[in-house]
């Protein structure tokens, strides 16, 4: 048997691809505009032993899986057509031939542990995630990565997280100014007020709120990122109003801020510290303060982890939720939600124009950080845009105020910023 024919025997439906294999087979139109090739032995090692998206990735990104027909810095149109191929359980007959063939004993994975061990096991497992030694760890490894590296994907704003399009033909650079203009704006901000925003990343919303007159602490746990931020800071002559700190968002004391806001930090929080999370920012609140959670979510409400690529190779421990427990979440932590909104569409433009980046500077990425990290970025970059396009993953925006005993919120009775 052929490696061509064992794929052949476990995809359901014509392939929209070809691929080809180090044995000289191959199957799927000849003509397709992609083309597939396992090149070696260990690529189809890690297809066989890790099948669905981890055993892809793997072998993509070591390189033992060819691709033709995309730039590794967006396989998008490579993902499309992956998304819509349907797999089998392969049969014996072909696990016994892939255990020749890589010369193993048998490809069966180990029988998983008695059912009344596994939510002791869950259980652990859970309390092993998101102390504040390993979240500092998983943040090193995704965001010190280079700043150099993420200067050329996300461009001159800085800003790692999903844009506002003001228009579709909007540039990247504009939706992301107005998407800071948008925040800014939901939380009413003044000069001379005190803003709190807990994962700042490179400090872009602290310096677009410093520009306006507002006195901004940012924190982030990634150190590269800080220093990043701290020398923007004293470039631009903010050093007065804003201050960014290397530091767990956790281990701030001051309070009396007139709004937080946290961009894209919940999805590292992990959804049994919620109820912590929340009571964090209400304490952090002056009677009155406004919060601004920007965050990806679920189109439902259980909680799940990101995927076992993206847990590996991009965001260890990252996890999601629906919109609906993250306003039941918030209203629980005291807060009175007043609006929410969902930019999921907005988050597939941001990812393409990540990706165009990412192939424009591809050259220069990959002497920066390597060609396997690069490859993991642009995998997992076409891939999310992919997931916000199909609706697997959202972007919800929840705006919330710490009432006072008197219920007197203070806000206009119609939202208050033009979207
Ligand atoms: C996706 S980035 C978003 C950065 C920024 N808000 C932006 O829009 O570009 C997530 C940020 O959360 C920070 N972060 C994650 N866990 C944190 C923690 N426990 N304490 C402080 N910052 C944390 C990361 O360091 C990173 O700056």
């Amino acid at each position: 048997m052929s490696i061509a024919q064992i794929v052949e025997s476990v995809v359901d439906g014509p392939l929209p691809l070809r691929v080809e294999a180090y044995d000289g087979s191959g199957v799927g139109p000849a003509e397709a505009a992609r083309r597939l090739t396992v090149a070696t032995p260990r690529g189809l090692s890690y297809l066989a032993t890790a099948p669905g998206d981890l055993g892809l990735a793997r072998a993509y990104v070591s390189g033992d899986l060819r691709v033709e027909g995309v730039h590794p810095g967006d396989p998008y149109d490579l993902l499309a057509d992956l998304s819509g191929v349907r797999f089998r359980r392969p049969g014996r007959e072909q696990v016994l031939e892939l255990s020749r063939m890589l010369g193993v004993r048998g490809l069966t994975p180990p029988p998983p542990p008695p059912q009344e061990s596994l939510p002791r096991w869950r259980r652990l497992a859970e309390g092993l995630r998101h102390n504040q030694t390993r979240d500092a760890e998983a943040i090193h490894h995704h965001y010190d990565v280079s700043n150099r590296f993420y200067e050329m994907v996300l461009g001159p704003s800085m800003t790692y997280t999903c844009a506002c399009y003001p228009a579709a033909d909007a540039t990247l650079e504009e939706a992301q100014e107005n998407k800071y203009r948008l925040v800014f704006d939901k939380l009413g901000l003044r000069p001379g007020d005190r803003l709190l925003d807990i994962g700042c990343g490179w400090g872009g919303m602290v310096r677009h709120a410093a520009r306006r007159g507002v006195s901004v602490l940012g924190v982030t746990l990634s150190r590269e990122q800080a220093l990043w931020a701290q020398k923007a800071i004293a470039e631009e002559g903010l050093a007065d109003l804003a201050e960014v700190r290397h530091s767990d968002y956790r281990a701030v004391t001051e309070s009396g801020f007139d709004a937080v806001s946290s961009i894209g930090l919940t999805e590292h929080i992990g959804v049994r510290n919620y109820p912590a999370y929340f009571g964090f920012i209400r304490d952090r609140l002056r009677t009155g303060g406004l919060l601004l959670n920007h965050c990806i979510t679920r189109p439902h409400n259980r909680r799940t982890e990101t995927g076992a690529f993206i847990d590996r190779y991009v965001f260890p421990d990252g996890e999601l939720t629906g919109s609906g427990r993250i306003i039941t979440e918030v209203q629980d932590a005291g807060l009175e939600v007043f609006h929410e909104e969902n930019l999921r569409e907005h988050y597939a433009l941001t990812l393409a124009g990540w990706c165009r980046n990412l192939v424009e500077h591809w050259d220069e990425c990959v002497e920066e950080v390597g060609e396997g990290t690069a490859r993991v970025w642009g995998l997992y970059m076409a891939g999310s845009r992919l997931g916000f396009e199909r609706n697997e993953i959202q972007l919800h925006h929840v705006l919330a105020a710490k009432t006072g005993a008197d219920g007197l919120s203070g806000l206009p009775l119609r939202p208050w910023w033009s979207t």
